[in-house]
């Protein structure tokens, strides 16, 4: 790296700086002016104005380290950034290239074996808008840039890779996006990285109907989401919305976790058949007649005759609630009979009036409230939990508190909603919105037409619309953040779903996930070794089979980019008790041994530089909650009271130092 070579890069780095500004400058002012602009029709402006805000925000999170490398081939050379910039006066000649851009790619993937026309690969350092220094690789693959990327101590949030991401990884960010993908590997291989990067890219090349739609993160507690919440920001992607398997059922809050043995039950397809079970106990017939008083005689609704009714409707083939009103007609029809034998006269016209007594009569209606009720998801649950479990021949269902929803209770409920239907609410909800819509509207209308004094001949605003197609209009261009009304909506789909630590996932979850991707747009990230969950993955081709039949593709990540060699190889044995055949990812990093010890303070092991764990079965962090994350130190307590699997994820969480402690009371473990 020559002086006069380092300045002209310098001079390069803030040339793009300044472009970057003038660009930013020119969205930031159209967004201004898209504010304040008062004759443009109110949704082609707030398009406007939501566009510009992505445009801007995207723009802004690119300053920090937004030229990262260059390539050069025998005939081009290629600046590769955050974002994409472009000379607007010369043609639209790219001045930086987009890292997810096709061009940008042999930054990625060239190697000294296959060079793919690249004669040159730089990487730049940067701090703020400074080129601090830059060095160019042989294409080998660990390059200087990844090994400083690497030896970085880490914050309490994982960062994007882009200025390093591997060829293997790169090759999986850039698989098209059809039908389901399995990302495999062991600990440290990125592939959190790269399913959030995909995520990007997949942004990045359909972004129309991407954003439109959304893509659903799905991650295993709330600590992991947290941890992994900056990537895509810092990659200026913001439509995405993030949740743990426990927040999928809209309004539900989890408390607890059921035991090994409850998830076990809860999440196996069986539980399917219970809940259809459950739901079907709620199909009464009375124990004693049910008096139906007529003008004037009084009928007995019977058990045959509800048993009766009862059969015509299941024979229907509808969802429980949808079926409620045939319920009804099915009792009423049974009924017409014994009254009017009990009346014991005939005429033409009696066996009409008696059926239209009968319709309206608010005996029958109670009677089909209680034979045939209308049913929540959470209602049927916690019904069944309350006490109707042991009839059911369920014991261990029962709880205390029918109401304190475990997360393995989620996909239940979700299998519920799907069963019982629509029980009326979300309807009656959705009528009241459009009401108040509507309502919104005419007030504008009004306001406008009682505002301007107008020659009479002129057309006014209630000439040309009215109440009820300004509501559409508006009602179709919601602009509640998209996270904000996937949330609400349980029968939200997304137009991608990733799924990180999948191999947590029971089978019933997976009919959540389904649900949520009718399309099966997935990523499916996991590693079987780390499963920890007893309902959890056992064989990917099990769970893949209903979801996705043949559409599916598997890829393996096999390079280590957190753990050094030497704590690898201290976990190797634990892998070998989890899975004997499976074979230990490859560790980029030698550092040091792990260090045994027996009876210390975990806390007299705090580093004092970089991000600290201690992972322990009573916890603050138990292994459980430590799956995906990752701290340059760990001290991890009391191994032999983990399962190998818990151990194997304990012990792989360390990017610089593993310290095994053993024998220490729970007192000691802060
Ligand atoms: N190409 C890369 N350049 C720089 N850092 C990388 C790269 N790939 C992965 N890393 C880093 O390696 C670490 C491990 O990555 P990540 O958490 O995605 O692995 P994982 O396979 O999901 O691990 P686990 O299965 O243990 O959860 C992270 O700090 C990540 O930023």
């Amino acid at each position: 790296m020559t002086t006069g070579e380092l300045s002209a890069e310098q001079r390069r780095i803030a040339f793009l700086h300044d472009r970057l500004d003038r660009e930013r400058a020119a969205a930031q002012a159209a967004f201004d002016a898209a504010l304040k602009d008062g004759h443009e029709q109110r949704w082609h402006r707030e398009v406007a104005v939501r566009t510009l805000s992505e445009q801007v925000s995207r723009l802004n999170v690119a300053d920090e380290n937004l030229c990262f490398g260059r390539i050069d081939t025998t005939d081009d050379r290629v600046y590769v950034g955050r974002v994409g910039l472009f000379d607007t006066e010369n043609d639209y000649e790219p001045l930086l290239t987009d890292w997810r851009a096709p061009a940008a790619r042999p930054f990625y993937t060239a190697t000294a074996a296959n060079p793919e026309g690249v004669t040159l690969r730089r990487h730049f350092r940067t701090k703020g808008r400074h080129l601090e220094s830059f060095h160019d690789d042989e294409l080998q693959l660990t390059s200087k840039a990844l090994l400083d990327a690497l030896n970085a101590p880490r914050s309490d949030t994982m960062r994007d890779i882009v200025a390093t991401i591997q060829a293997e990884q790169d090759e999986v960010i850039r698989l098209p996006q059809r039908g389901v993908l399995v990302i495999e590997g062991g600990p440290g291989t990125g592939k959190t990285a790269v399913a959030l990067h995909r995520v990007a890219y997949l942004l990045y090349t359909q972004r129309e109907r991407l954003s439109r739609q959304g893509v659903l993160v799905v991650g295993p507690n709330p600590g992991f989401l947290r941890y992994i919440g900056e990537v895509l920001p810092s990659l200026g992607e913001t439509d995405v919305v993030f949740a743990t398997p426990g927040e999928l059922f809209p309004g539900v809050r989890t408390q607890r976790e059921d035991t090994p043995e409850l998830q076990a039950l809860k999440g196996g397809l069986a539980a399917v058949d219970l809940l259809v079970e459950a739901i079907a106990d709620r199909q009464e017939v009375p124990a004693e007649p049910i008096p139906v008083e007529l003008e004037d005689v009084t009928v007995p609704l019977t058990a045959e005759i509800a048993e009766q009714a009862r059969e015509r409707t299941r024979n229907a083939g509808l969802k429980h609630n949808e079926a409620q009103s045939v319920f009804h007609a099915a009792l009423v029809d049974a009924l017409v009979g014994p009254a009017l034998d009990l009346i014991g006269e005939d005429w033409p016209e009696l066996a009409a009036d008696v059926r239209r007594e009968l319709t309206g009569h608010p005996d029958v209606r109670r009677a089909v409230a209680t034979l045939w009720p209308n049913l929540t998801a959470f209602g049927l649950l916690a019904d069944l939990y309350d006490g109707r479990c042991f009839a059911l021949g369920y014991p261990e269902l029962h709880r205390d508190d029918p109401h304190a929803w475990t997360v393995s209770d989620v996909p239940l409920l979700d299998e519920a909603a799907e069963l019982l239907g629509s029980d009326g609410a979300a309807e009656r909800r959705a009528a009241e919105e459009r009401r108040q819509a509507v309502e919104y509207a005419q007030g504008v209308l009004d306001v406008i037409d009682t505002d301007q004094v107008m020659h009479e001949d002129e057309l006014r605003a209630v000439d040309l619309v009215d109440a009820e197609w300004l509501a559409d209009r508006h009602t179709a261009l919601d602009h509640r953040v998209l996270a904000e009304r996937a949330a609400v909506d349980r029968e939200w789909t997304y137009g991608h779903v990733v799924v990180d630590e999948a191999q947590e996932l029971s089978e019933m979850d997976w009919r959540v996930l389904s649900r949520r991707s009718p399309n099966r747009s997935m990523t499916i990230v996991g590693d079987l070794a780390q499963r920890q969950a007893e309902a959890g993955v056992r064989d990917w081709r099990r769970v893949l089979a209903p979801l996705a039949r043949d559409r599916w593709e598997y890829r393996r990540l096999t390079v280590n980019y957190r753990t050094p060699a030497e704590i690898m190889a201290y976990a190797a044995a634990t892998l070998a008790e989890v899975d004997p055949t499976a074979v230990a990812p490859t560790s980029v990093r030698h550092g040091e041994p792990p260090l045994e010890v027996t009876g210390a303070d975990p806390e007299s092991f705090r580093p004092t530089r970089g991000t600290f764990a201690v992972i322990s079965p009573d916890g603050p962090l138990t292994p459980r909650a430590s799956k995906g994350l990752e701290f340059d130190t760990v001290v991890v307590v009391d191994p032999e009271r983990m399962t190998p699997a818990e151990r194997y994820v304990a012990l792989t969480r360390a990017t610089r130092r593993l310290v095994v402690l053993r024998e220490v009371g729970a007192d000691n473990v802060t």
